[in-house]
């Protein structure tokens, strides 16, 4: 039937019609007031362990474009903060706007940014398979990144400069080797809530963690993601991808967790 997406008549506002946990208790994003968080001093620091990582490809999903890694081992992945077990890393992807500084899906106190990271983990401590940890309370925990305008970043040059080979939905490319440890800001504090998959089928099997410092990349690097297309290579329409970003979701009661004072 009518696929979800981003535009008028599919967007986030009618993605309940299929997806009725659109309206449950623990959606995201959310609109992060920090003067409404709590500072809770027994959070200890995240902990990435990216060494061994190892990208295996990229891809046009139609929605996004997405790096995927090997989650055969334990090789990749993110452990306490809010965290019971390892989640091991199983891909990143991003969210951006059309011009000007909107896109990103979390926002802090009402600012939007120019984009969002979302390295994608799964517990594999205590599922067997991601879908099968995606449909879990306890079965993702997704890190968050805000993209700002500013100078170029180094570390994403590899990412925008392979985005030409996947401007179509459905295009997958080889895209080895890229540790996205240089996408991390200085800083790791982290507020944690909580939450969801941010687009369908909106499951609420995820522990948000989105670090507080953003990294600064260029309007010139960013404009190369807007290259990018929503259609695939037989679609005679060609919308760019932009503005893939679902707005911010009711807080319903839940409380946001500051890592820091
Ligand atoms: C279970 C959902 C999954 C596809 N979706 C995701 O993996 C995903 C991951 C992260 C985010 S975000 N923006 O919140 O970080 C949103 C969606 C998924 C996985 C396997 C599948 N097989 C058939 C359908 C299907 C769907
Ligand atoms: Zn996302």
């Amino acid at each position: 039937g009518r696929h979800w997406g981003y535009g008028e008549e599919n967007g986030p506002d009618a993605w309940h019609k299929n997806y009725p946990i659109a309206h449950g208790n623990r959606q995201s994003p959310i609109d992060i007031v920090p003067e409404d968080t709590v500072y809770d001093a027994s959070l200890p620091p995240i902990f990435v362990s990216y060494d061994h990582c190892n990208s295996i490809n990229i891809c046009n999903n139609g929605h996004s474009v997405t790096v995927e890694f090997d989650d055969t081992d334990d090789k990749t992945v993110i452990r306490a903060g809010p965290l019971d077990n390892a989640y091991r890393l199983k891909q990143f992807h991003f969210h951006w706007g059309g011009k000007g500084s909107q896109g990103s899906e979390h926002t802090v106190r009402g600012k939007t940014y120019a984009s969002e990271l979302h390295l994608v983990h799964w517990n594999a401590d205590k599922y067997k398979t991601f879908g099968e940890a995606a449909a879990a309370p306890d079965g993702l925990a997704v890190l968050g990144v805000f993209l700002e305008i500013g100078d170029e970043h180094r570390g994403l040059h590899k990412i925008t400069d392979a985005l030409y080979m996947v401007k179509f939905k459905g295009r997958v490319a080889d895209f080895k080797g890229f540790n996205p440890k240089c996408l991390l800001p200085n800083s790791l504090h982290f507020w944690t809530y909580p939450g969801s998959l941010t687009t369908p089928p909106l499951h609420e099997s995820v522990t948000w963690i989105v670090l507080k410092e953003p990294i600064i990349v260029s309007e010139k690097q960013m404009g190369k993601f807007r290259m990018l297309l929503f259609s695939g290579e037989e679609e005679e329409s060609r919308k760019c991808m932009e503005n893939n970003f679902r707005p911010p979701q009711p807080l319903k009661g839940r409380k946001v967790l500051a890592s820091f004072d």
